[in-house]
């Protein structure tokens, strides 16, 4: 058994909107999203002693083979700075979620780092603290800190309350075709220089997965149409996932090429998962706040 005082997860983050408003002098982009997390996750473990290392498992892990500064070890290297220690123990990464697929998964990792070394080097750092490092880690990683959903401002880092989210089941795709975020975000400015949408209007709660579709239906993904000009594969899982019965809503998540199908229940999200083709990465389940299910499978308030 894992000490899990020595272990998290890393959830994978879902953009549910995500309007590009305007751009920095430094090229970064202003977006307007609502992030929410996931069930599907990857999961860090730590052992003390011996220098900064880094082990690699699980099913996605070859991806990651050849890549030469991986954020986890970033993460470490930041925190060891910040705290003015020396970095050391191995991080082993178990890897579930598809590299560069616009589900923060590295992002997530790295959060993950700084939570997990914030405890285990006896730091105690809380959020706000580790805020900054994150930021410096990448646009995506602070909303990744507390893993729970949350308006995103700036380029990420302005963080803000959510809508309440209702029982809604989430299926994930991928048509295993990485596409890398820089790439997705050229395309678009190619294809709409100057052109900038309005932050979304969306209210403080949502009663049901229905009408949380009916307003994210008024809303975007600006960077769908741009992915797909360099990915046509993400089409082909967007008509996927539209053709699952009962799905309420399916849209791209951040820069691609994994998009999501929005469902009344984790448990109807599960099943609808398993008709896509097997040759994709593909996921059925509910959101989680912090790591933990909000909603059980038939989609009660967990814990009740
Ligand atoms: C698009 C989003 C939406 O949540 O998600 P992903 O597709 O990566 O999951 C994020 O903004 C991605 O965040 P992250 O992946 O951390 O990006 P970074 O490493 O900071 O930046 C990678 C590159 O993306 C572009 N970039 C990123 C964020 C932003 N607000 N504007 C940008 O223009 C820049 O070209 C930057 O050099
Ligand atoms: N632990 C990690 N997991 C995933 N990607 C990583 C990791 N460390 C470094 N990277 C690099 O970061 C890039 C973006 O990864 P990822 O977070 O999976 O993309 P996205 O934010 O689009 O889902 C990858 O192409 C990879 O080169």
């Amino acid at each position: 058994m894992p000490d899990t005082a020595l272990a998290e997860t890393a959830p994978a983050k879902i953009n549910l909107h995500l309007h590009v408003v305007g751009r920095r002098a430094d090229g970064y982009h202003l977006l307007d999203s609502l992030a929410a997390f996931a069930g599907a996750a990857d999961a860090l473990r730590y052992r003390p002693g011996g220098p900064l290392a880094l082990a690699l498992e699980g099913p996605e892990a070859g991806a990651l083979a050849a890549e030469p500064d991986n954020l986890v070890l970033r993460a470490a290297r930041l925190l060891a700075e910040a705290a003015g220690r020396a970095p050391g123990g191995t991080l082993v990464l178990e890897k579930h979620l598809p590299v560069a697929s616009g589900i923060g998964g590295g992002s997530a990792d790295a959060a993950a780092a700084l939570r997990l070394l914030s405890r285990a080097w006896g730091l105690g750092w809380e959020t706000a603290r580790l805020a900054p490092l994150a930021a410096r880690l990448g646009a995506d990683v602070p909303v990744c800190l507390d893993s729970r959903a949350a308006r995103m401002g700036g380029v990420g880092e302005r963080l803000s309350a959510a809508p309440a989210l209702p029982p809604a089941g989430l299926v994930l795709a991928n048509p295993r075709v990485p596409l890398a975020t820089p790439a997705v975000f050229r395309a678009r400015q190619e294809m709409r220089p100057g052109g900038f949408s309005a932050e979304a209007a969306l209210p403080a709660a949502w009663a049901d997965a229905g009408a949380m579709a009916r307003d994210l239906a008024a809303c975007g993904n600006d960077l769908e149409a741009p992915a797909i000009a360099l990915c046509p594969a993400v089409a082909d899982v967007l008509a996927a996932l539209r053709a699952l019965p009962g799905c309420l809503l399916a849209r791209m998540s951040g820069s691609g090429a994994t998009c999501f199908g929005l469902f009344e229940t984790p448990a109807a999200a599960a099943g609808a998962a398993r008709h896509l083709p097997s040759a994709w990465w593909r996921w059925g389940g509910g959101f989680t706040t912090g790591g933990r299910p909000l909603y059980s499978a038939a989609g009660e308030p967990a814990g009740a």
